[in-house]
């Protein structure tokens, strides 16, 4: 697997790079970004996956949340990879929307055609991306956590559900909680997998916690001045399955935050310190 450094920044002590590579799951080059906190020297470190929303690329996130302050603190590594695939070939929402297509990928396998052949995000962050980074960089993959932001926490929260093993922990930013229950949603998912909705389930929170999936530590933060929450975000119905089934989630609405990093970089560091804290604890009880 060969791996191009496209930026390198001393950043709070640790490095923040750019990388480029040949991923196969996407059939595309890709672009992801991977902050090293000064710990990595001496080792491996525990690995954050941060997943981005809509419109983002890997920059959005280590440009505009100011994580790399408490990922140094914590010696914790953090990736930030692309929302979907890129590049030549790589169709897009045929109208040049910006909920769908390019910078949207909804962190799924899409079964339908012409989506099937590069839109396998999931695929590619649950195995291709952490092999790479396992191969090629000091983060240990064995202890992880994931978090993300919209879109990116849809993405975040899906597939810490359906892999529980993998992950210490797990946290979103003002997430996408129930895709087969909003517009985004459903645009995304009827297009990528078709009209069944019972193939959605594997990649809707709200119904993965409903079919039963194993408790994970679990924090969620959603802005009330957020003008997404009520069309698309609907946080009231994780706090509802969460009530519903006894899944313990530590949910917060702030009062007065919106949609934007203004709101990320304001809890960033709470969130790294929990994933900081669960990675301890996991390891204390190995
Ligand atoms: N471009 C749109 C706004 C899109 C938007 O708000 N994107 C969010 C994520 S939304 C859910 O996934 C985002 O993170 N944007 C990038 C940023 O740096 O803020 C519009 O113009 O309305």
């Amino acid at each position: 697997m060969t791996v191009e450094t496209i930026a390198s920044h001393r950043c709070f002590e640790g490095e923040q790079l750019r990388l480029k590579h040949r991923a196969d799951s996407l059939d595309c080059d890709m672009h992801f970004s991977l902050y090293l906190p000064p710990a990595a020297r001496g080792g491996d470190v525990p690995l954050l996956y941060w997943l981005s929303g809509l419109t983002c690329s890997d920059e959005n996130f280590v440009q505009k949340a100011g994580a790399q302050r408490y990922a140094a603190e914590h010696g914790v590594a953090i990736v930030a990879p692309d929302t979907s695939p890129r590049g030549e070939g790589v169709p897009d929402d045929p109208e040049g929307a910006w909920d769908f297509g390019l910078g949207a990928g909804f962190y799924v396998n899409a079964t339908e055609a012409p989506w099937d052949r590069h839109y396998r995000m999931y695929d590619y962050l649950t195995e291709e991306l952490p092999a790479l980074l396992a191969e090629q960089f000091p983060v240990d993959t064995s202890r992880a956590a994931i978090f993300g932001h919209s879109m990116g926490g849809h993405g975040a929260l899906v597939i810490a559900l359906r892999n529980p093993a993998r992950f210490q922990s797990v946290s979103a930013f003002a997430p996408i909680v129930a895709p087969s229950q909003c517009p985004w949603g459903e645009k995304a998912l009827g297009n990528y997998l078709g009209p069944d909705r019972e193939n959605w389930k594997n990649y809707d929170t709200c119904a993965l916690i409903e079919a039963g999936a194993l408790q994970l530590p679990m924090l969620v933060d959603q802005g009330e001045a957020d003008n997404f929450l009520e069309e698309q975000l609907k946080t009231a119905l994780l706090e509802q399955v969460c009530s519903r089934t006894g899944y313990e989630a530590t949910i917060r609405r702030q009062p007065g935050y919106d949609h934007s990093y203004f709101f990320i970089s304001s809890f960033i560091g709470s969130h790294i310190a929990f994933h900081a804290r669960a990675l301890e604890q996991s390891l204390a009880e190995d």
